[in-house]
């Protein structure tokens, strides 16, 4: 970060990917530290980085590397000091990251749920409909409720997913919401409730990285940080990592609450949703200790088609 708080420099540069929803958050996260901080727009400089996973749009992203593809670019820029953060989404972040980053802020959480485009809910798709996606929770998921749908591999941007459903390659296929409101597009998709429909790990989250020697960074960032989003994210992230879930692991969680106390509902579930196990967990912010519980507890009960899904205790 820029110390010299002189009228038109630049305080911070912020690295983020450079597809659409990535620019929307990145816009998002230099209105809020302009806002905080009193800085003019030009004294925060965004720095679009190509990311991997942006490239390589014909494969599952869990074959070729995994969420490591959304950060590393980002992580040699910010490790190199081209840049001061980086805006992540933060499902898309690893479970696991470089001891010399830490997560100095986290946004308010937009909605978490998943919306189902080119059909109302679960339970209106037609019988035997192609639905496109390539996240392993949101296939087992769907075709442990609907076990006659077929799962053909989906990826790129929004516009891209979009696109593939307008073109005819699947009937149905699933975008977060948040990603579609930060893209002015809401009114495309059904947004799927918890009940029925359990969201991913972090959904909805935009999550501020930055080295964790630079103090002055760190300070600027926790000005936008939010507490109780903070919270749900630790414990969400403390349940994968207890799980040792990768990219190939159908997990869904969601953790809500306040007021002191939070509630986590998490569900896994085998590669072709044949198997699920269900379990929650109640615990007071910062103690995970229930969620590490609810972790072993979900694996104990799992049978061999899901535990291998997993490596606990990596
Ligand atoms: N993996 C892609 C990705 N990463 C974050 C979002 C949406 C925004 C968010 O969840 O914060 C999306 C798109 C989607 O899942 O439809």
């Amino acid at each position: 970060m820029n110390s010299n708080a002189q009228s038109g420099a630049v305080m911070m540069r912020l690295g983020t990917r450079n597809s659409p929803l990535a620019m929307a958050q990145a816009v998002e996260t230099k209105t809020r530290l302009c806002a905080a901080h009193g800085w003019s727009e030009d004294q925060v400089e965004l720095v679009p980085v190509m990311a991997s996973g942006d490239k390589v749009l014909d494969r599952p992203l869990a074959e070729i590397g995994g969420k490591a593809l959304w950060t590393k670019e980002l992580d040699v820029w910010l490790a190199e000091g081209r840049i001061d953060a980086s805006v992540h989404s933060a499902k898309d972040v690893e479970t696991i990251r470089p001891n010399q980053f830490h997560f100095a802020s986290f946004l308010p959480r937009a909605d978490r749920r998943d919306a189902l485009v080119g059909a109302q809910s679960i339970a209106a798709i037609a019988p035997g409909a192609i639905v496109g996606t390539s996240a392993p929770r949101r296939a087992s998921q769907l075709l442990n409720l609907r076990p006659d749908c077929k799962v053909v591999t989906f990826r790129g941007n929004v516009a891209t997913r979009l696109g593939k459903l307008e073109a005819g390659e699947a009937d149905v296929t699933f975008l977060a919401a948040a990603g579609l409101e930060r893209l002015g597009q809401s009114d495309l998709g059904n947004p799927l409730e918890p009940d029925g429909w359990i969201p991913a790990a972090a959904q909805g989250v935009i999550a501020l990285e930055c080295r964790a020697s630079d103090a002055e960074t760190t300070t600027a960032l926790a000005a936008i940080d939010h507490a109780q989003t903070r919270a749900e994210i630790e414990a969400e992230r403390a349940l994968l990592a207890r799980l040792g879930g990768t990219c190939h692991s159908p997990v869904a969680v969601l953790c809500e609450g306040g007021g002191g106390s939070l509630f986590m509902r998490a569900a896994l579930f085998s590669a072709h949703g044949g198997e699920r196990v269900d379990g929650i967990a109640e615990f007071t912010p910062g103690d995970h200790g229930p969620v590490e519980a609810l972790a072993d507890d979900l694996l104990t009960r799992s049978g061999e088609a899901i535990r291998q899904l997993f490596n606990p205790g990596q």
